[in-house]
């Protein structure tokens, strides 16, 4: 159930028509946090590597080619071989070239599945960015004064500019992503994130972040448009399941340059064969020459490469999580540290004021009233809670608006820690109101000159100790500075959010919580949240320098945030986690946001992290060793006319020279097929050591990639021997 907002009336069941199509396929969950997106056919549907076959096809140009040296090198020898085979035909030229060329395709074929997927859900969400129209508030300038009663003018979504204000009704969708600078509404955010509950969004928090393309429910926001044209969240999120933003990982990169190496380098031994090969008088076709290169150079593993990296964000999307970069993918598979921020990552982030507590001897109307005062321009949830306890509890009256004029309000700040009111009217000229953290508002009284009774200590003390964010209130007027009492904001822990952390321990990752709170609370927070470790009264600076003294250290840094206040520690953070919740400040700031806003889920986040690693160091290993089996069906093939010794490596007992090279070239391109499934939903993941995984995965991809060829093409030679040509 969520929370009632403060000045919302009750929020409406979302639609759940079951026939509403989420961008996943699946129909549309029930509410509830974390639940998975599950599809038919799971990780990879068979059907798949037929209708991406166009697709396949269409990627055989040269300029598509020319990004993967290995196959740029299969397609040139195809090249050849097919010129060969026109010049003096034979069954055997031909069949080596259209093998040729299926290997291409097959390695075409593995990149336009991995990237199907994702065309499919971009095809959903695209229908999702309706063609809107936006209400704009005119008059921008005088935003903040009379958002009420400013005049409109419709236009096209798509026309809408940053710092363009628009109003959205409940029933309305919104036109552009932005923070909401006015109003509370319940918004239905299932064309995004697939979760058909309700969700808060209100002005002022950490929590006034809107997408385009969701629906507001319930009253009325006014909204100030942060994204660009054409560079919407759904604009980049339709982009990323395409894979058409999609950079290559400075890993990638490396094995990329260490194939090509490789590739040159049996270039090199091919070129040389042919002059050796004369000397000993069996000068070797081209097509059997290129044959011999084709089966050295890692195909397998130049193949999958590509299909390997986009299912590792596709498996993050089916997680509910967007990754901005690959390169965070991977860097989430060796986190050392999480550092996660309290209020809204850790807890719900709803503080709401429950009770006034007075000093001993002073009048609880008295500290009601100066808490109102101080808050009614505070747009934060917690202002805006405390106008309304104020309300409800003390059935104290807004002031008149004529009164409000005669006032300064001090905002709130994460720096200043305090919030309040310096009033100008009548017989309350004069009177300053403070409300914020029990240090600086104790400092704020010293400052003017008061004393402040131990027992604002004692009863902040105690409300943090319980886990609530004590707020002292203090007033300067005519009797001098002095604190009122203290304002109990209540928040609530996440669900289920301590047995998660004590998995993130056991896989190495140590977790810090980060908090502008006290450190009283802080405690109070850490131990029911079970974090490793935490750092109070945190500016933004210090959440920065925290993580850029992490890193210093040489550990790879995580950060889980939703604010505002959060968002240079997201940008400098290795995997910057923002939740979908937070403020666009945040979102823009992290490389990856969480749909679901489960600060938990770098536990998959790192898996997946892991996975994509181990997946591509498995097939490389398997890619590598799987060549050197070739050697023993091809080298003996060339040669046994001349040197009869040589037989004594033909250990398969391959029929014929022919069928030798052809059973190669054939298993070569399968072999690609059938690791596209294992490309595509990674080799399992199970949590042990570095070194472990490491030691299985080399005897298990080491040695299957170096048996499974000569089974392969012994099968492969029995099947066509008996072929005219090929025997
Ligand atoms: N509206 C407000 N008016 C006055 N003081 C406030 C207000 N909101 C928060 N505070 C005080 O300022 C402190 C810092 O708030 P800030 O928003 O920076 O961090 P936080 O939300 O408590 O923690 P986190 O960084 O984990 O989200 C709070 O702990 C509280 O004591
Ligand atoms: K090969
Ligand atoms: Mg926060």
């Amino acid at each position: 159930m969520l929370p009632a907002p403060p000045h919302a009336s009750p929020a409406p069941t979302p639609s759940t028509d079951p026939a509403a199509p989420t961008p996943y396929g699946g129909a549309p969950a029930p509410g509830g946090r974390g639940r998975r997106r599950s599809r038919p056919g799971g990780l990879f549907d068979p059907k798949s590597l037929l209708t991406s076959f166009p697709e396949a096809l269409r990627k055989l140009h040269p300029r598509a080619l020319a990004t993967k040296p290995v196959l740029f090198v299969v397609a040139c020898g195809a090249v050849l071989t097919t010129l060969s085979a026109v010049l003096t035909p034979s069954v055997f030229a031909w069949v080596i070239s259209g093998w040729l060329w299926l290997t291409v395709v097959f390695a075409n074929l593995a990149e336009a599945v991995a990237e199907g997927r994702g065309r499919a859900q971009a095809e959903t969400l695209r229908r999702t960015r309706t063609d809107t129209v936006a209400r704009r508030l005119r008059n921008n300038w005088r935003v903040g004064i009379d958002l009420r009663g400013a005049e409109t003018e419709t236009l096209p979504a798509a026309d809408l500019q940053p710092f363009d204000f628009v109003v959205v009704e409940a029933g309305e969708v919104i036109p552009a992503d932005g923070d909401v600078v006015d109003g509370v509404a319940a918004v239905d955010e299932s064309a995004v994130t697939g979760e058909s509950a309700p969700v808060i969004r209100e002005s002022g928090g950490d929590r006034s972040g809107v997408t385009g393309g969701t629906r507001v429910l319930s009253d009325r926001l006014v909204v100030r448009v942060t994204s660009r044209p054409g560079q919407s969240f759904l604009d980049r999120m339709i982009a990323l399941v395409e894979g058409a933003t999609r950079q290559r990982t400075p890993n990638e990169i490396a094995l990329h340059i260490l194939l090509a190496a490789l590739t040159i380098v049996f270039i090199l031994v091919v070129v040389t064969v042919q002059p050796m090969a004369s000397y000993a008088g069996a000068v070797q076709s081209t097509t059997v020459l290129v044959a011999l290169l084709v089966t050295l150079i890692p195909t397998t593993i130049g193949a999958l490469l590509s299909a390997i990296g986009i299912a590792g964000m596709d498996r993050l999307v089916q997680r509910n999580v967007l990754a901005m970069s690959g390169r965070a993918v991977e860097a989430a598979g060796d986190i050392n540290t999480l550092m996660l921020d309290k209020t809204g990552t850790i807890t719900l982030g709803n503080r709401e004021a429950v009770a006034f507590v007075p000093l001993p001897g002073l009048d609880e109307l008295q500290l009601a009233d100066a808490a109102q005062l101080s808050s009614l321009a505070d747009e934060t949830p917690e202002g805006r809670s405390v106008v309304v306890l104020a309300k409800n509890k003390y059935g104290l009256r807004q002031p008149a608006e004529g009164e409000l004029e005669h006032a300064d309000y001090v905002e709130f700040s994460a720096l200043t820690r305090m919030s309040g009111v310096d009033l100008r009217w009548a017989d309350r000229s004069g009177v300053a109101i403070r409300k914020g953290a029990a240090a600086q508002v104790i400092d704020w009284v010293a400052l003017h000159g008061g004393e402040v009774p131990a027992e604002a200590r004692l009863f902040t003390d105690a409300i943090a100790a319980s886990g609530g964010t004590p707020l002292l209130v203090a007033v300067h007027d005519r009797y001098g500075p002095r604190v009122l009492g203290v304002i109990h904001l209540k928040d609530v822990v996440k669900d289920g959010i301590h047995e998660r952390f004590a998995e993130l321990r056991r896989m190495g990752i140590r977790t810090v919580m980060i908090t502008g709170d006290n450190p009283l609370t802080a405690r109070a927070i850490a131990q029911e949240a079970g974090v490793d470790d935490y750092l109070a009264e945190a500016t933004p600076e210090d959440k920065l320098a925290l993580i850029t003294q992490e890193q210093e250290g040489g550990k790879l840094v995580a950060m889980t945030g939703d604010g505002t206040n959060d968002a240079p520690a997201l940008a400098q953070a290795d995997v910057g986690v923002a939740m979908n919740t937070g403020t666009s400040a945040a979102k823009e700031a992290g490389n990856m946001v969480d749909l679901d806003s489960d600060p938990t889920k770098l536990i998959e986040v790192v898996e997946i992290g892991k996975q994509l690693l181990i997946t591509r160091g498995a097939l490389t290993t398997f890619s590598i060793t799987n060549d050197v089996a070739k050697y023993f069906a091809i080298i003996p093939a060339m040669f046994a006319g001349v040197y009869p010794g040589l037989s004594a490596l033909n250990i398969m007992g391959l029929h014929s020279p022919t069928s030798a090279i052809t059973s190669a070239i054939i298993f070569n391109a399968l072999i690609i097929i059938a690791l596209i499934p294992l490309a595509l939903r990674g080799v399992r993941y199970t949590p042990s050591s570095a070194h472990d995984l490491l030691r299985r995965n080399l005897t298990r991809y080491g040695l299957g990639g170096l048996i499974a060829p000569f089974v392969g093409i012994k099968l492969i030679d029995v099947l066509i021997s008996g072929i005219p040509g090929l025997g």
